[in-house]
């Protein structure tokens, strides 16, 4: 659905080129949600440009849809990004016009007849959970309300792909859990293909199908949900599924260990770890739950002499043992 290949920008600044994007491959799968995260000037948001076409890739190719969009002159590139529909942060609605108005916006820059706009408007806003509201102006919602227009405006054109740029970062807990649901919802009514960049690791496990995590503008680790949470040390797994800090002085070895219900139940791995005597203390833990299965993260304070046998006992329990460093270091 989505292809990067060698996806490369970069920005020429008096101070030297910023490389925002530095050879970048990765494949979104139709009709998933794929979460975009990474620390702030990680490119996640020029790789959204990329994908808009509001940014020409320096090298590389950017394809959606079975389009490719990077080679697109500037006239086909404007119907292309049809095919594309944006949600912000902050939803830009016109205050002087109605909540259908502004969704029936893009319809009416896009020419579709004034017939088929009503309909199309009462549709979207009834998909959004907003049908009783159309005569309503941007003034009269909330933010979580203002949000969900913003989703169906972007929905207006019947995008197969659905940008969605920190769209819940400036709402309440409950408010992002309903906006999630509806993300989620539009995933499986529409089959819609949903790219989500996001700060918050809450957002993935409750939203995402796949992950990826960027770095100065590099892909460090992607893959579907269930499995880079299990990719025991990997940077998205101690992410996605923290534990309490583990304080460095007075420990011995430590043993990071990480499982999955969907291969062995929580009990089980506790009864390994009880299994491995007194002298091996857990000191962090977690039981996350994650994708319909639990996720279990543990941190185990192990004498230097046991770890290989502590690292084998777990590994033929069914867990993904990760020896820490020796001595002092941290592995939380
Ligand atoms: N138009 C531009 N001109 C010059 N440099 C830019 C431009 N846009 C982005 N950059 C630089 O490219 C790098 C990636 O920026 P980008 O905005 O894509 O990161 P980000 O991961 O989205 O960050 P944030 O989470 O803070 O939004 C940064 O070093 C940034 O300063």
């Amino acid at each position: 659905m989505i292809e990067l290949s060698g996806l490369r920008k970069v920005y020429p600044s008096p101070d030297g080129d910023v490389v925002a994007l530095d050879g970048i491959d990765l494949t979104v799968e139709r009709g998933t949600v794929h979460g975009i995260v990474g620390r702030s000037g990680a490119g996640k948001s020029t790789l959204i440009r990329c994908l808009t076409g509001l940014e020409r890739p320096t090298a590389g190719t950017v394809t959606v849809d079975g389009v490719t969009i990077s080679d697109l002159p500037e006239r086909r590139l404007r119907t292309a990004r049809r095919k594309t529909g944006m949600v912000f942060q902050h939803v830009n609605l016109l205050d002087s016009r109605t909540i259908a108005a502004n969704v029936a916006y893009p319809l009416e820059v896009a020419g579709v007849k004034t017939t088929q706009r009503a309909a199309r408007v009462a549709e979207l806003l009834d998909l959004v959970g907003l049908g009783d509201r159309a005569a309503a102006y941007p003034a009269q919602l909330s933010g979580g309300q203002k949000q969900r227009v913003g989703i169906a405006r972007a929905l207006a054109t019947e995008p197969a792909v659905l940008l969605c740029d920190e769209p819940t970062s400036a709402l309440d807990g409950e408010t992002t859990r309903q906006i999630l649901g509806l993300v989620r919802d539009l995933r499986d009514r529409l089959g819609i293909t949903v790219v989500f960049i996001t700060h918050e690791p809450s957002v993935v496990r409750e939203t995402c199908d796949a992950v990826t995590l960027l770095e100065h503008g590099r892909v460090v680790q992607s893959g579907a949900l269930a499995q880079v949470v299990t990719e025991v040390g990997s940077p998205l797994s101690r992410a996605l599924v923290p534990v309490p800090d583990v304080p460095a002085a007075g420990r011995r070895r430590l043993v990071e260990a990480v499982y999955s219900t969907g291969a062995v139940a929580t009990s089980a791995a506790f009864a390994a770890v009880a299994g491995l005597g007194a002298d091996v203390e857990v000191v962090s833990a977690t039981v996350e739950p994650l994708g319909g299965v639990r996720i279990g993260r543990l941190i185990l304070d192990t004498p230097e002499a046991l770890t290989d046998d502590v690292v084998a006992r777990l590994r033929a329990a069914g867990l993904d043992p990760l020896p820490g460093p020796a001595g002092q270091e941290e592995v939380a």
